[in-house]
């Protein structure tokens, strides 16, 4: 039985817009005039006056890998121009290559392992980068390549000029698994492709490092994780997905982080998964999730 992301010729248009009345028709008709069938359809506008609307639609196409070229240029005469559009034509049995950056910390990434063997998430995972080696054996039993970049003050440009040169252009996306280092300007800019975070807690609470402390201190009666689009400002990315567990006053620092790592890993799962499947669009600071 074809789960309908594995499929062939199941392609996924991604579109966002200023909203007016017949987007939804447009996109129907051409999609039927090029010989597809739409098998999913979601949509959300933020308003007629002055807003913006967004639409996910899968459909299969006899020939879509064949055609994508031909159908990508019909879209952006017959669609982007008319109605001021931005989209994205993806096909959904291409699995996102997606490479994850870890520290010292292993149950964000080893979770994202596990599920990948398992079948769970859409995606390749060419390469594990880490600032440190006590991940390298976990890692290669997943038969996935492991590539120490040593980080330190004094070395940083020279560490992403490294990292930049093992993803060019082998990624479509970067996930920080509990990677404990801020990545620059100019990296976020040179890598052009999205990266995702998680950040260990219910953000815009404790931003930074030492969030379980924080929590503590405070005397918070739920903790979370939150898993984001990464910006150059610190945890303040688009928020894509989060979680809450309930905690008491009894528990300590130790238990607080190992109730919160139950809860990152999750959704940071999540949020990979959602980004793979092409449910997350970015508006501005914010995210519509499909
Ligand atoms: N540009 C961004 N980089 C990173 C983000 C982000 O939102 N924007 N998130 C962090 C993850 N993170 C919290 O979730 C975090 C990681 C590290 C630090 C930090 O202070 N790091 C120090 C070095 C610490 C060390 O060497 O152990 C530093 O980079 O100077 C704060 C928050 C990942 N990157």
């Amino acid at each position: 039985m074809w789960r309908v992301s594995q499929r062939p010729d199941i392609a996924r248009l991604i579109i966002s817009c200023p909203d007016q009345h017949g987007i939804v028709a447009a996109v129907s008709e051409l999609i039927a005039e090029l010989g597809g069938n739409i098998i999913a359809l979601d949509q959300y506008s933020t308003g007629l006056e002055g807003g913006r609307f967004f639409q996910r639609t899968v459909f299969h196409l006899p020939g879509f890998a064949q055609r994508r070229n031909e159908i990508e240029q019909t879209v952006r005469e017959r669609l982007a121009g008319p109605f001021a559009m931005e989209f994205k034509l993806t096909d959904a049995a291409a699995p996102k290559r997606v490479a994850i950056f870890a520290s010292k910390t292993d149950h964000c990434l080893l979770d994202l392992l596990w599920r990948h063997r398992r079948g769970e998430l859409p995606m390749e995972i060419p390469v594990v980068i880490s600032n440190h080696p006590d991940l390298e054996e976990d890692v290669r039993r997943f038969g996935i390549d492991y590539v120490h970049v040593p980080v330190q003050k004094d070395n940083k440009s020279a560490a992403e000029a490294q990292h930049l040169e093992i993803l060019r252009g082998r990624v479509d996306l970067v996930v920080l698994a509990r990677y404990m280092q801020i990545l620059s300007p100019e990296f976020l800019e040179e890598v052009a492709v999205p990266v995702i975070n998680i950040h260990h807690s219910f953000l815009p609470a404790f931003i930074g490092a030492g969030p379980y402390q924080k929590a503590k201190d405070r005397g918070v009666k739920l903790i979370g994780a939150t898993a984001h689009y990464v910006t150059e400002d610190l945890d303040e990315g688009p928020i894509i997905e989060q979680d809450v567990i309930r905690v008491s006053h009894a528990d300590d620092v130790a238990q607080l982080t190992r109730y919160g790592a139950d809860v990152e890993r999750a959704v940071l799962s999540r949020a990979v998964k959602w980004h793979c499947e092409d449910r997350v669009i970015r508006d501005n600071n914010t995210t519509i999730v499909f």
